[in-house]
């Protein structure tokens, strides 16, 4: 077990707003996380300083070992794959599903590294199996569905074999069958023996995959209750996240809410 991201009093204030406000958080290599909350909790900003791409305001983040601020990120930033819509609307539209997927090194660093020059076609085709899209590794991205999309960004993000697999809701704007398809998906890869700390964004508990460990609520920048999915997410800290009385329902290791 190895300890790939820690926060102390990890604070975010922008424009005067305090965004996150004294986050103390742990990850290992063997957890799964879930970080829930409503809109505007501060889960995205969450996942941009475990990125690498944002410094806290006050408090200290360490990812990989590597204390944010004392680092050079970029070499940083090799090692941890993410995927968010943000950075799928800059793919260009034209470009092969293929190519796509072996210039994740280049597209997620922001420059090429050396280290990944050698990420080969061969590799990227296995990548591309793995995640069911091998029958479209020559069609262009911009003509791919919304769920072949978010499949495609994954695919690129788990590339570079990251320690920590970031994924900023993956299974948004996505239907039932698409979203249980992917769901899936993250769930036998989340319990292969030699997967990435993962840590997802989401908003319901029904997107929680098979397989993960842990969950984060997050309500006002604040956690709420953090720790195992079975002692940390509760109806009242749920109620609590999301401002309502909520109902959670269990079965078979799938959740479900509704509001009471
Ligand atoms: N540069 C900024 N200046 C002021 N406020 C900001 C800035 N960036 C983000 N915020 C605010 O910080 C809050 C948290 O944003 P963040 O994107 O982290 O939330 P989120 O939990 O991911 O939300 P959502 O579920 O809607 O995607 C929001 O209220 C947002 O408006």
């Amino acid at each position: 077990m190895v300890n790939v991201l820690h926060f102390t009093d990890v604070s975010v204030v922008r424009g005067g707003t305090t965004i996150l406000d004294s986050v103390n958080w742990s990850v290992d290599d063997d957890q799964r996380w879930v970080i829930l909350g409503p809109n505007g909790a501060g889960k995205t900003t969450l996942l941009q300083i475990a990125a690498a791409f944002m410094h806290p305001s006050a408090g200290q983040a360490e990812v990989l070992d590597e204390t944010l601020g004392g680092t050079d990120v970029f070499e940083l930033r090799p090692r941890i794959g993410f995927a968010s819509t943000a950075m799928a609307r800059k793919v260009p539209a034209k470009e092969k599903v293929l190519d796509v997927v072996m210039t994740a090194a280049y597209s997620v660093t922001g420059r090429w590294n050396e280290e990944y020059e050698t990420i080969d076609e061969r590799r990227a085709q296995r990548v591309l199996q793995e995640w069911n899209l091998d029958h479209l590794a020559e069609r262009e991205f911009g003509t791919l569905s919304d769920g072949e999309q978010k499949r495609v960004q994954i695919a690129r993000s788990v590339m570079t074999d990251p320690e920590i697999l970031l994924l900023d809701e993956p299974a948004a704007s996505l239907d039932l069958g698409a979203r249980e398809a992917l769901l899936q998906l993250l769930s036998g890869f989340a319990q292969e023996p030699n997967s990435p700390a993962i840590i997802m964004v989401t908003h319901h508990v029904e997107e929680i995959p098979l397989g993960f460990t842990h969950v984060l609520l997050l309500s006002g920048g604040k956690i709420v209750s953090a720790g195992p999915i079975g002692t940390a997410l509760t109806e009242t800290a749920l109620s609590e996240t999301f401002g309502l009385n909520i109902e959670l329902i269990e079965t078979d290791g799938r959740f479900a809410a509704r509001a009471v």
